[in-house]
């Protein structure tokens, strides 16, 4: 499908299998709920929306499947019709799982101990491009996941995009802020499980690189970020080898601790005034920063997370700064909790909606 189809509405009108009835509001009719003014986005009513199914960078099926069931429970109509977007990009679920596995059959074996390697370069360089061509445009890039070594390719993207739209500008390089119970900063080498939604902040920022042919390989100085523009929020189940990099490299971040002690309103205030106010935000969420209370379906849950409100307030706070260049909500696994993926999947939509300023006045 070419990258400007647009989306019809009420294609995606189900709500736990029941069919809602379609308003049929015109696309253009309403303003985005957010009146906030946007400081990088030439395109602010627009949404490139690029949905990964692909769950290669961990061990666990399911996680691929999880754009399917945000968008089965409404969230694309929503954006359209509540919110006002236009949405761009593909309304397909991109079986990535399927095209690797074609590509590599099982020839794919581990490198300096990462699993599949040559599957999740491959996957999250397309995923890089396709990214790119919504954040070229100067729309804000919404992707949804997938586990979290497809933000290898998402954070990429929007980082070369931004870069290539401001040639000139002092302040070109995007910060990240990453919202999760993990850190996501092992290197191949520190790294226990081989996992490599484990690793996707090494290599975004350098710290890990790889010159193996097919390999991520393809990552180039375009594609990176600075470690002095990274921030963590929800950290409570960092690995000893990634405590290190933290600490040795003074990396920003927040951890379940410093949410308790202060409130989430004041780590967003710090976290916000670290980044600056020139600074583009991209905005990567995954949803087992939240307390499994709120997020059970998810592929590596630890307890003591953030309560729904909470990461709402992150998204929220984010969308009001009128500098979020990029979303993505990931690890959403609908295979892993017996009781449905509901809770999880009304969860995730909240987010999504927030960070695209819903909730603003
Ligand atoms: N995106 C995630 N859920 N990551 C979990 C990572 C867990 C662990 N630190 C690892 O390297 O395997
Ligand atoms: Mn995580
Ligand atoms: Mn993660």
């Amino acid at each position: 499908m070419p990258s400007t189809s647009t989306y019809t509405n009420g294609t995606n009108g189900h709500t736990d299998g029941h069919v809602v009835p379609t308003k049929q509001a015109p696309q253009s009719s309403l303003p985005p709920t957010s009146s906030v003014p946007q400081k990088f986005l030439s395109n602010p009513k627009e949404l490139g929306i690029t949905l990964v199914g692909f769950s290669g960078g961990q061990a666990k099926p399911g996680t691929d499947a999880g754009p399917t069931v945000l968008t089965d429970a409404g969230l694309l109509t929503q954006l359209s019709d509540d919110l006002g977007y236009t949405l761009r990009g593909d309304d397909t679920v991109r079986d990535f799982n399927n095209l690797s596995s074609e590509r590599f059959k099982s020839n794919d074996p581990p490198v300096r101990g990462m699993k599949n390697p040559r599957s999740v370069s491959a996957v999250t360089e397309q995923i890089s491009e396709l990214v790119y061509t919504q954040a070229r445009e100067g729309r804000l890039a919404l992707t949804l996941g997938g586990d979290h070594s497809i933000a290898i390719g998402t954070v990429s993207g929007v980082a070369r995009a931004i870069r290539e739209r401001y040639p000139d500008r002092e302040h070109n390089k995007i910060a990240v802020i990453w919202v999760d119970a993990h850190a996501d900063i092992n290197t191949p080498e520190t790294s226990d499980s081989g996992n490599i939604h484990g690793m996707p902040v090494s290599f975004l920022t350098g710290l890990a690189t790889s010159n193996e042919p097919g390999i991520f390989d393809w990552l180039r100085d375009e594609h990176r970020i600075s470690i002095h523009k990274l921030v963590y929020i929800g950290l409570r189940d960092v690995d000893m080898g990634e405590k290190r990099i933290l600490r040795e490299n003074g990396i920003k971040a927040f951890s379940m601790h410093d949410i308790d002690r202060h409130g989430i309103g004041k780590v967003m205030d710090s976290a916000l005034e670290y980044i600056g106010s020139e600074t583009p935000i991209h905005l990567s969420f995954d949803v087992d920063a939240l307390d499994p209370m709120w997020a059970p379906s998810t592929g590596t849950p630890v307890r003591g997370g953030l309560t729904l409100r909470e990461g709402d307030f992150i998204c929220e706070a984010v969308a009001e700064t009128g500098q979020c260049v990029g979303v993505d909500l990931v690890e959403v696994n609908p295979q892993l909790v017996e009781g449905g993926v509901g809770d999880t999947v009304r969860a995730g939509v909240s987010l999504v909606r927030c960070a695209l300023g819903d909730t603003l006045l």
